[in-house]
């Protein structure tokens, strides 16, 4: 197929356990993951002149640094034909550094979308091991179902929260991952679960508390949304999210968020969007 549009839809971070640090820095997680119904869109043309061309939309940074991009330039070895080239573009709906995974999903979503185009023929797993090397969330999208994620978060055991109804609110704020795992402060000793939880509630995000102190506006939007539902920061922010049992009780909620915060009503889901659409492509 010459031509197709595919989602890369948001994750949240149902609770995020921080149970330790590797020799190489990274952090050993204990993480639920849910996807949300709520997406940015990747159109794919393919293309006989061997490039990979990508408008990126609104973004503002060079097109070298665009996790699509780079995405895209590490497939090119396993084309069957140098002459096969792609035209990418990206409809951005999820905030950047939102803790929402966008850019990962972006990466995600180029990596299947390309296997597709290219008629490649590799695994999901080896997509993931390729999709690593870009970002640590990048192989749950790939996986495309919700899970309970150990090691940096590619170790995977299948999980099925309930699929609730959420209102994320987003700060006018970027939050640096980088920034927050290097954080003194940060708690990193929480003891390792035995097994993962069945219910998110009764977890936690580590990255919250800090974040909240470092961040008066995350603090500011995770307050006021605690007066409607149980909520928690995703990730390690900016974004939170308030859980609600219908639509309409998160709808209303959204009608009177302060104007200071965005906010979006979305339903979490445990089969990836993006999966849903790559089975009804020819
Ligand atoms: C917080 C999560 O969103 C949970 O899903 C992810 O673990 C973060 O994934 P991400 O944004 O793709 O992060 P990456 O781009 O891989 O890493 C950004 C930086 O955060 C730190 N980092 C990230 C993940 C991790 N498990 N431990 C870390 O210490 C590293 O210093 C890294 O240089
Ligand atoms: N396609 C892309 N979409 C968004 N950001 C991108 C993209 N490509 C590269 N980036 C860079 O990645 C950074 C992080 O973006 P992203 O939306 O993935 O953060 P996040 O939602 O906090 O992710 P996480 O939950 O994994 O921490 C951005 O600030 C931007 O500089």
């Amino acid at each position: 197929m010459a031509a197709f549009s595919l989602p890369a839809p948001a994750k949240l971070n149902l609770y995020l356990h921080i149970i330790g640090q590797r020799a190489d820095g990274y952090h050993e997680l204990e993480t639920l993951f849910q996807f949300l119904n709520y997406s940015d869109e990747i159109q794919f043309e393919l293309t006989a002149n061997g490039e990979i061309e990508l408008d990126q939309g609104g973004l503002n940074f060079p097109i070298t640094e665009n996790l699509i991009y780079r995405a895209a330039n590490l497939l090119l070895p396993f084309r069957n034909d140098p002459q096969q080239g792609a035209r990418l573009k990206l409809i951005k709906q999820l905030p950047a550094g939102g803790g929402l995974g966008g850019g990962s999903s972006d990466a995600a979503t180029t990596l299947l979308g390309l296997n597709h185009l290219w008629q490649l023929g590799l695994t999901q797993q080896q997509l993931a091991n390729i999709g690593l090397r870009l970002g640590a969330d990048v192989p749950v999208f790939i996986h495309g179902h919700a899970t309970f994620a150990q090691g940096v978060g590619e170790i995977f055991s299948p999980a099925n929260p309930a699929e609730n109804w959420y209102l994320i609110v987003q700060p006018e704020v970027h939050v640096s991952t980088a920034e927050v795992f290097s954080h003194p402060a940060l708690t990193r000793n929480t003891p390792a679960l035995e097994k993962a939880l069945n219910e998110w509630e009764q977890g936690h995000n580590d990255c919250e508390k800090l974040v909240c102190s470092l961040y008066p506006q995350v603090a500011s939007a995770l307050q006021w949304l605690l007066k409607y539902a149980l909520s928690r920061m995703t990730g390690t922010g900016a974004c939170v999210f308030g859980c609600f049992s219908s639509a309409v009780e998160a709808e209303q909620a959204l009608q009177v968020l302060p104007t200071e915060f965005r906010g979006f009503v979305a339903k979490g889901v445990n089969q990836s969007p993006l999966h849903q659409a790559l089975k009804q492509l020819p």
